[in-house]
């Protein structure tokens, strides 16, 4: 099993949610499989997986829409889906309707009234971007203006537990750069932040701890920089001389791909395999070393999670990250 260290809260961190052996059926298929984790202020959690890997149904369970069959969910010590945990919870999830003959801004004013201390409006608008569209109806909205709305509203009863489930999807570049701005800045106000997401990229940027599930399991848990870890190969790519590289005399190499005359190797054991190959072709140019991104981590654990579960050997890793 790949370990990864302990994640390193901010002293400002607290735990609004625990969970405990969660299991969530429907029909035969188990959707969430012994989950176990904790969600704490001041930080981002993002929960990642493949289409189908249960990100959604843990939301739900969370918000209390959904009942579960087995395990613990306390949030703000109290139950899912009650007053006092729906009173300082938000949540924007992929499936949502909006009447059509609301305005934006009637939309986010509706909703700060539900809530016993309401975001300011002004920044709600601004934490959307929606700055110029106040007036507009939601019927004439686009997908990625509708997505910012259902951002607003989120965040309308000053959340201090957000759930964000895909929440930048069809956003151009800079909204989405505008929506990490804004939850970069609710987490450092103290939010607790639960983020799904398909991008990769957005989960590095803004993510304290990732938790990647499979099938319902929990994988694998850690900081970016400890998941990237899990994956030890770095790729060395350079362009060639005239003459051809003897693969076989390039000591620690995993495998090795030419094309015309760009190379790119990837080996475990950078600097020997860079020592092997430099004293043999000193001649090497435009030589470049690149460790494993959160894209090759997460694409090598899932496949590892399966290798393993054919040998009935489990990498589950069950121990809490904080
Ligand atoms: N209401 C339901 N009835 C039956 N099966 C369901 C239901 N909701 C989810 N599932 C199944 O549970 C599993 C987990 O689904 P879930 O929507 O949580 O995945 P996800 O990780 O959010 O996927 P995606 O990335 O595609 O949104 C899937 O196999 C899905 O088909």
């Amino acid at each position: 099993m790949q370990q990864v260290n302990s994640v390193k809260h901010s002293d400002a961190s607290q735990v609004v949610a625990s969970i405990q052996g969660l299991n969530k059926s429907f029909s035969n298929k188990q959707a969430l499989c012994d989950v176990e984790l904790q969600i704490k202020s001041n930080q981002v959690l993002a929960i990642l997986g493949s289409n189908g890997a249960g990100k959604t149904t843990l939301i739900n369970t969370l918000l209390g829409r959904l009942k579960i069959d087995s395990g613990e969910i306390s949030i703000f010590s109290s139950q899912p889906g009650s007053l006092a945990v729906k009173q300082q919870t938000g949540a924007m999830l992929q499936v949502a309707s909006l009447p059509e003959t609301l305005k934006i801004r009637e939309h986010i004013q509706l909703f700060q009234s539900y809530y016993p201390n309401p975001m300011d409006y002004q920044k709600v608008i601004a934490y959307a971007g929606l700055e110029s569209l106040q007036e507009r109806f939601s019927k004439k909205l686009s997908g990625g203006e509708k997505q910012r709305l259902l951002f607003a509203l989120s965040i309308c009863g000053n959340p201090k537990l957000l759930f964000l489930d895909e929440p930048s999807v069809g956003m151009d570049l800079s909204a989405r750069q505008s929506l990490w701005k804004a939850i970069r800045d609710l987490k450092n106000q103290g939010t607790a932040i639960v983020l799904t997401t398909h991008y990769l990229e957005e989960a590095d940027s803004l993510a304290d701890e990732i938790v990647l599930l499979k099938q319902g399991a929990i994988i694998q848990r850690g900081t970016n920089e400890q998941i990237k870890a899990c994956v030890s190969s770095t790729t060395i790519r350079f362009t060639t001389p005239s003459y051809p590289i003897d693969f076989n005399s390039v000591a620690y190499l995993i495998s090795h791909d030419v094309s015309g005359k760009y190379t790119a190797i990837q080996t475990n054991e950078l600097n020997q395999t860079l020592i092997s190959l430099l004293t043999k072709y000193p001649e090497l140019e435009d030589l470049s070393v690149s460790r494993a991104g959160l894209e090759e981590a997460f694409l090598e654990l899932n496949k590892d999670q399966l290798a393993q579960s054919k040998t009935g050997k489990s990498v589950i890793n069950k121990g809490e990250a904080a």
